[in-house]
């Protein structure tokens, strides 16, 4: 039987004396893309921060590549997060930021020139991330997140301030990933995203 990418059983969380993810079962298989769906505060951002070994849990297991996730770099190597925005380094540039993103994996999955290309950069390569606009940095986030090599890619809202244009697109990067091998796991508040992905609820059943 092909490995599981992910398995949850019985996940609960609680946060502050809330319980937020309750009894939460779920199991991924590679190459799939799966949307996280639902209100505000259901728990999307919770569960994805589990996935990424960065909330501990109440109860439960959860398994990635068969493993508890663990904020090392044996994990980092296979998984990318797309969280909140990245601490960007002061005086570097869009363009230096991804030429760091390549130089610092054997493999990356696009050279610098064509990441700025696809994520509509070229304009403002030379720029601080802090001068883009939200969307531009939103941009650039994603693009070091697909740039480097992965074969799990956790994204916390990728639509997030980007126009409608650059949005129709997303769901196609992120098949081309798992064209690839990679699987996907995307909260998500974007109709379009879901549209092209199993849906979920945070409580795992079918959204
Ligand atoms: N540190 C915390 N302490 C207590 N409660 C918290 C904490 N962080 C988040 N929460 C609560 O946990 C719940 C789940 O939050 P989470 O960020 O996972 O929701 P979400 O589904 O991602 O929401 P959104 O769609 O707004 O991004 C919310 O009710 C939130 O207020």
């Amino acid at each position: 039987m092909e490995e599981l990418i992910v398995s949850i059983e019985g996940l609960a969380v609680e946060l502050g004396g809330n319980p937020v993810l309750r009894g939460m079962d779920l199991s991924v298989a590679p190459g799939e893309i799966v949307a996280v769906v639902g209100p505000n505060g259901c728990g999307k951002s919770t569960l994805l921060r589990c996935l990424a070994g960065l909330q501990p849990v109440s109860s439960g297991e959860i398994r990635v590549f068969g493993q508890p996730p663990a904020d090392n770099a044996a994990f980092w190597r296979r998984v990318a997060l797309l969280g909140d925005e990245p601490a960007w380094y002061p005086g570097l540039t869009a363009r230096e930021h991804l030429e760091l993103m390549g130089a610092v994996h054997t493999r990356p999955r696009m050279g610098v020139e064509a990441a700025l290309e696809v994520f509509s950069l070229v304009e403002r390569a030379d720029a601080a991330p802090l001068n883009l606009s939200t969307g531009q940095r939103q941009r650039l986030s994603l693009a070091c997140a697909l740039l480097r090599p992965s074969t799990l890619l956790l994204l916390d809202e990728p639509e997030r301030g980007l126009d409608a244009g650059f949005r129709a697109r997303l769901s196609g990067l992120l098949a081309e990933y798992t064209a690839e091998g990679g699987t996907v796991i995307t909260a998500t508040h974007d109709q379009d995203l879901a549209t092209h992905a199993r849906r979920i609820a945070p409580s795992g059943v079918p959204a």
